[in-house]
């Protein structure tokens, strides 16, 4: 079921100093940051040869990263993303397996503009995974 590895996201405090670093010490080329209010989140994306990584500042006062960060101050991993080639059918197979989806269970937009769903992490060895439709 699962593809390619489609990105690993990051919690940071502040997109702005964590995009210096990653474009300035690293050498990395890092997208614009945008704004995903509906989820929370400002992002930008790091291009590497074979995935991406994933900036996350918490955006307004419901942010699940400003959550995160009060539990881990200095950021971290947040989660990982996998393609899927089809994400209800994903869905499915994974309610019918006993794992939670989070949410409504229906895929919301995410910030490639794709189809995205969330599983539990406590469901996945203490990982939040992200579905995204290939
Ligand atoms: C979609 C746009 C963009 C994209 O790529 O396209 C994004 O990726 S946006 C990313 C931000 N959106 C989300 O994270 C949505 C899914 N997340 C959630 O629904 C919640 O954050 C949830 C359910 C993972 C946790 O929310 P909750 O309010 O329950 O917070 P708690 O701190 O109470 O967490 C409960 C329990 O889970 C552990 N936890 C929380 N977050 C993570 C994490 N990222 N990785 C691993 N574990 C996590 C937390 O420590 C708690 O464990 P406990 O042992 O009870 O302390
Ligand atoms: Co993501």
């Amino acid at each position: 079921m699962l593809g390619r590895l489609n990105h690993v996201a990051i919690a940071v405090r502040d997109i702005a100093a964590a995009s210096k670093l990653y474009r300035g010490t690293l050498g990395a080329e890092v997208s614009e940051p945008e704004a995903l209010a509906e989820h929370g989140v400002t992002v930008v994306f790091i291009t590497l040869p074979n995935t991406k990584i994933e900036l996350l500042e918490p955006l307004g006062p419901d942010s699940p990263i400003a959550k995160f960060l009060e539990k881990n101050p200095d950021g971290g991993i947040h989660h990982i993303c996998y393609e899927v080639e089809d994400i209800l059918a994903a869905r499915d197979r994974l309610l019918n397996s006993g794992a939670r989806v989070l949410g409504s269970g229906a895929p919301k937009i995410g910030a490639h503009g794709k189809p995205v769903l969330f599983l539990h992490p406590k469901d996945f060895n203490g990982t939040l995974i992200e579905l995204e439709q290939a």
